[in-house]
């Protein structure tokens, strides 16, 4: 990519930077009442900042993120996509739904071999998510692969079934197993074996991220693959067990089990079989993945490697190839703005704590790892605590704030980018006590930020990739149910112009969105966007 530098007589900005992104992951603009955590928490930097001539609010979900329909909550993936790209991509959860649709799916490379496997006399194995929560898998694909399995004859299928309890409701796991342990009972005519294995919750099995706690996958290696883990009889007796043992308990931290019959595990991965991560996104699924098919593998011991076809339902990382072998292809996104900034010379910092560290990183680079150029770019992240979240509210907001300050001071970078991942991470656990924390850590680090940003002479942007802390309940009759997921709710956008070289005004983009975001950075930098790009919100109207 070619970047154009342009001038201010051109409506460009002759200022040459900080500017400084603040994601604060999680934060929405709810509907100002007891349940909106946000307003709720006292917030005097964000209140004044909402106040701004400049402020405006951006659609974070549905289909100006590239979600099927706009009754889909944004999430992080599909943000800082948008956020890091400039423009809306069909996500994983669209482009999965299509190649079923037309059964494109189906004619690949991936699912003959594994169709292959099956007619070898092989187990085919489906490991993921069973919710419909549409951030990481959709039920829905998990019913059309296993219906596919039963037309094209496959004699034994077995589910490895993740808990969700954080997309949907926190105690919804029966709503979806349920109807999941009747289907494959019904599809289990003819010769055809198809049961549930084994599972467990995401947060505790499999599903870890940024390699900020492997147990989770040695767990789920252990249960899916090994057999070895908690026993029952079936994955609804497992559910309603934790649920009876403690009333507490939410399906995402459920412990991993193990479905038996005489004692036995009734679907272990053996020699010869396929093994399909059916998760279309991939932060939650690169290690896993990762397991299955790194030679050699030392982050835990894996007593046992099968020799598998191992398939994700997408590729969840384009530049490692990982995996090797997929059902979908995951969306081509290109000219992201770390591309374009490091084609102009343009100097960036991003920093995170481990939980958020790959979105401003992978995800705002359009799913890629790794660095675009290490000689202008800085990625660093701090390690996030492995306690639960509500448990320690604050995370790592002030050392990420600490370290931003000596960029700021001292650094060279002209583009700054972080993550506080506070009331997303915390949100999602719907402590309403903890949420307020959280929101009021990141209104005192915003704070601090603020004022550096000022003494640097640079712009600060703060907004977020989608909603979470914005709703912490949902009320019925009276009964008040957690709200853990993120929200509908659009996003803040605020700019402030500390370098006073501009005079800014919004353009009047209408229905904005965060894929608006990566040209408004450009015109701050003093670059014409890529005329790809989706406009930019904001004007320079004189020097
Ligand atoms: O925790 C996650 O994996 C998702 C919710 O499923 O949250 P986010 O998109 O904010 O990362
Ligand atoms: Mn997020
Ligand atoms: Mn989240």
């Amino acid at each position: 990519m070619t970047a154009l530098r342009l001038n201010s007589l051109d409506g460009y900005s002759r200022f040459d930077g900080p500017v400084v992104l603040i994601i604060m992951d999680g934060v929405g603009v709810g509907s100002h009442d007891e349940r909106d955590g946000v307003y709720v928490a006292n917030t005097p930097m964000l209140d004044s900042l909402m106040q701004e001539p400049l402020t405006m609010t951006l659609n974070a979900h549905g289909k100006a993120v590239g979600l099927p329909s706009d009754d889909d909550m944004g999430n992080s993936e599909v943000g800082h996509n948008a956020l890091g790209a400039g423009r809306v991509f069909a996500q994983g959860a669209r482009l999965v739904n299509e190649a079923l649709a037309t059964g494109e799916v189906f004619r690949g490379k991936a699912w003959s071999e594994l169709m292959g496997r099956a007619e070898a006399g092989g187990t085919l194995h489906f490991i993921g998510l069973v919710s419909d929560g549409n951030v990481h898998s959709h039920i829905k694909q998990l019913y059309a692969l296993l219906e596919a399995c039963a037309d094209q004859e496959v004699k034994r299928v077995r589910v490895h079934a993740l808990l969700d309890g954080r997309d949907v409701g926190p105690k919804s796991a029966l709503d979806f197993i349920l109807p999941l342990e009747e289907k494959l009972a019904e599809l289990s005519q003819e010769g055809r074996d198809y049961r549930i294995a084994s599972g467990g919750g995401r947060m505790i099995t499999t599903m870890d991220r940024y390699n900020a706690n492997w147990d989770v996958v040695r767990y789920g290696w252990n249960a899916h693959v090994l057999g070895k883990g908690r026993q029952f009889g079936s994955a609804s007796e497992a559910i309603q067990t934790y649920y009876n043992e403690d009333a507490a308990i939410t399906d995402q931290y459920m412990e991993s089990f193990v479905v038996v019959e005489e004692g036995a595990p009734v679907g272990t991965i053996e020699d010869g079989d396929g093994v399909v991560f059916f998760n279309f996104r991939g932060d939650r699924a690169i290690e896993i993945s990762r397991a299955f098919e790194e030679d050699d593998f030392a982050i835990f011991d894996r007593v046992t490697r099968p020799n598998v076809f191992y398939a994700g339902l997408m590729q969840y990382d384009g530049d490692a190839q990982i995996p090797k072998n997929y059902l979908v292809e995951p969306p081509a996104i290109d000219k992201t703005l770390s591309e374009y900034l490091c084609a102009a010379g343009v100097t960036s910092y991003a920093i995170s704590e481990t939980q958020k560290f790959g979105h401003v990183t992978y995800f705002w680079n359009g799913n890629r790892s790794g660095y675009i150029d290490k000689d202008l770019e800085i990625y660093e992240e701090v390690g996030s605590d492995l306690v639960p979240f509500n448990e320690r509210p604050w995370m790592k907001a002030a050392e990420i704030t600490d370290k931003v300050i000596t960029q700021l001071r001292g650094g060279k970078a002209k583009f700054i980018r972080l993550n506080f991942a506070n009331c997303d991470m915390v949100g999602h656990t719907g402590v309403p006590e903890a949420i307020r924390i959280a929101v009021e850590t990141v209104d005192m680090c915003l704070s601090r930020l603020l004022k550096e940003v000022e003494r640097a002479g640079g712009v600060a942007i703060v907004t977020a990739d989608h909603g979470n802390a914005d709703c912490m309940w949902t009320e019925k009759k009276g009964k008040r149910t957690p709200m853990v997921a993120h929200t509908l709710n659009p996003v803040p956008f605020i700019v402030k112009d500390f370098s006073k070289a501009n005079v800014l005004a919004k353009t009047g983009v209408e229905g904005a969105g965060l894929a608006n975001v990566a040209a408004t950075i450009c015109v701050l930098l003093g670059f014409a966007p890529p005329k790809e790009y989706e406009p930019s919100l904001l004007a320079i109207s004189k020097n």
